[in-house]
């Protein structure tokens, strides 16, 4: 392409925006629309003046009108959609609205509302976004993605097959699709993907949901999921596409199912830079907020034992960045791994259980004879014969954790650490007020969804959106060639230093009080804290290909806290030159 083409970089500085739209291709764009925002020289210059009334709003005055018009609806799931039309219609509008209410809306456009819009997709769908690749057209993989631009058009790809959507399973190309949005959408507005250089790619292979496939207005392949050779074909040919049309675009996997999820991880994290969010970005939260409260109760790694439930993708995640932090410690491989034990359905992964288990859960097992006598499918038997500190729940069991397995937990820790991570809430293992009850407020909680305060007790979020957009923004910036444990392991520790329990003085009461994790409301500064963090261990790692980056932190913070989009408008002045991007 004409190296006079429109590219969205990172701008920020400029005052002025190229648009090469005019009249209802303007309006029509969700990236150009500045809806009743359009000056009076805008509207002359893009032939807009009959397409609008004669008023200009500021942004501020659409922010309060959309707020109102959003609070008039009282239902979730209603709100969820108004968001969505909005996103639609106008992305500065939509994100300077989420940013102003992050707490109240963050809830609506991501976990857990939108696992209700997902399984509603088909019976709710509008208008089409992103890009939709079809197992039974792999030869088209090239020509629909570059209809959302060309190499230099795109930074950041989130994909899913739809398998594991959340704790709700299978949910086609309705789960695939309204995943990638969502937490692209949190890269968007915690982490300054600009909104055009961003995309969300549902891969539809079939799908295993019998309620989808019968449902008559279901907008996907009815057959079943597609898997083995053919599977890992399309997949194969998806990415290699993108190694030689998109070769720095930083990819996202979302909800992959287990047999999946984990295999293509490694099969391209040498090839394109790529991360898996469930395993990654999950294993990267979770042992940050673990370590933010072991420091905060004068307890070490090492000293811990960690008991995971639910050694799917998320739970054996978790298990592998806790033995990465081990090694940090100067454990031996096999040391790290005997800190970690593993439930999955079959009960406690113990060698004898391999036919039933994967080789990531067979790196857990553990002996036999060390457990006789012991009825390794009873969480609450093997909690009271390993004595573990940590019980995290990675399950989608909800209320697993019962009151005899909390208090089986406190029985042997003063201050155990619970974190029933499965979301949505209807998922969770069990709820933040009632573990405190069982543990007399002993307990040191974070949750996968978000939970209101209990009393003066704030729950932090154990989400890993505090996690994913540091990590994605940070391979971003130096459009990394490879996504390394070491950047992984850079996260953990920028976000274990900004858990609220490192401002309390020692000893500190209120330390169950203020919550392992940052606030929703601080999700934006420690994401690019984290971006810088992830940035400067890629460039000692040697996997930048951007010259002359800074490699002081703050500088590096600086630099990524100017490359952020901001949801705010510029002046328009018209171009006529070529453009391939998504409008
Ligand atoms: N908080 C977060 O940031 C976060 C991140 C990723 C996933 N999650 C949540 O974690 C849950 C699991 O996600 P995933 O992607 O790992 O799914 P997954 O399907 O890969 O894993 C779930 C695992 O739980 C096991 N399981 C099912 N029933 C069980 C039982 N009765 N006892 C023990 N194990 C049982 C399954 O066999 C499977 O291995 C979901 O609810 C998801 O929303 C939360
Ligand atoms: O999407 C979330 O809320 C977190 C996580 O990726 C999940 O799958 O549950
Ligand atoms: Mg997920």
């Amino acid at each position: 392409m004409s190296s006079n083409k429109i590219i969205f970089k990172h701008e920020e500085d400029k005052d002025t925006i190229e648009c090469p739209l005019s009249k209802f291709e303007l309006i029509n764009s969700s990236i150009f629309n500045k809806g009743s925002a359009f000056t009076s020289e805008e509207k002359e210059l893009f032939n807009l003046k009959g397409l609008l009334p004669s008023k200009t709003n500021t942004l501020e005055e659409q922010i309060e009108r959309s707020y109102k018009q959003y609070s008039d609806l009282t239902h979730p799931l209603r709100k969820n959609d108004f968001m969505t039309s909005l996103r639609q219609q106008n992305k500065t509008l939509y994100y300077a609205l989420v940013a102003k209410n992050l707490t109240e809306m963050i809830p609506i456009v991501y976990t857990p509302t939108e696992g209700d819009a997902i399984i509603n997709y088909s019976n709710r769908f509008r208008r089409p976004e992103g890009c939709f690749l079809d197992i039974t057209c792999p030869e088209e993989i090239k020509d629909r993605l570059q209809c959302f631009g060309l190499k230099e058009d795109l930074d950041y790809i989130v994909v899913s097959d739809g398998e594991a959507i959340l704790g709700i399973g299978c949910q086609g190309v309705g789960g695939a699709s309204r995943i990638s949005l969502a937490k692209l959408g949190l890269m968007t507005l915690c982490a300054g993907i600009h909104p055009a250089r961003g995309l969300a790619v549902a891969l539809d292979v079939g799908t295993n949901n019998k309620d989808l496939a019968t449902d008559p207005l279901y907008m996907g392949n009815k057959f079943s999921r597609i898997s083995g050779d053919k599977y890992f074909e399309f997949l194969d040919k998806f990415m290699m596409v993108l190694k030689e049309h998109y070769p720095n675009v930083i990819v996202h996997f979302e909800d992959f199912g287990v047999p999946n999820a984990q295999i293509l991880l490694d099969k391209y994290r040498d090839v394109i830079p790529c991360f898996n969010d469930d395993i990654q970005g999950t294993g990267a939260v979770v042992t940050a907020s673990l370590m933010a409260a072991l420091k905060y109760t004068n307890r070490t790694l090492p000293d811990s034992k960690i008991l995971v439930y639910g050694a799917g993708t998320a739970g054996c995640g978790i298990a592998q960045q806790i033995v990465n932090h081990l090694r940090s410690f100067g454990l031996s491989e096999e040391e790290a791994y005997s800190k970690i034990y593993c439930i999955d359905r079959f009960g406690l992964i113990v060698e004898s259980l391999k036919s039933k288990s994967n080789p990531t859960q067979m790196k857990y097992a553990k002996k036999d004879k060390d457990f006789e006598g012991v009825d390794t499918t009873s969480l609450e038997q093997v909690i009271s014969h390993i004595k573990p500190t940590c019980l995290i729940g990675c399950s989608t069991q909800a209320g697993a954790f019962t009151e005899d397995i909390i208090k089986t937990m406190h029985k042997y820790n003063e201050d155990p650490i619970i974190f029933p991570l499965s979301n949505p809430t209807k998922k969770s293992e069990a709820v933040p007020a009632d573990i405190l009850k069982w543990t007399n407020n002993k307990a040191l909680v974070a949750t996968g969804s978000p939970f209101a305060d209990v009393g003066e007790f704030k729950i932090a979020q154990n989400n890993n959106c505090f996690s994913f957009p540091g990590i994605g923004m940070g391979a971003v910036t130096i459009k990394a060639t490879k996504i390394s444990d070491g950047m992984i392991s850079a996260c953990v520790n920028a976000l274990a230093n900004l858990s609220p329990l490192n401002q309390l003085k020692e000893n500190d009461p209120r330390g169950h009080s203020v919550g392992l994790l940052p606030s929703v409301e601080e999700i934006i500064s420690c994401s690019s804290e984290i971006a810088a963090a992830v940035a400067i261990e890629g460039i000692k790692e040697g996997l930048s290909t951007v010259e002359g980056l800074p490699t002081d932190f703050s500088e590096m913070k600086k630099l990524v806290e100017k490359n952020m989009w901001k949801p705010a408008y510029k002046k328009y002045v018209k171009s006529d030159k070529p453009y391939t991007f998504q409008i």
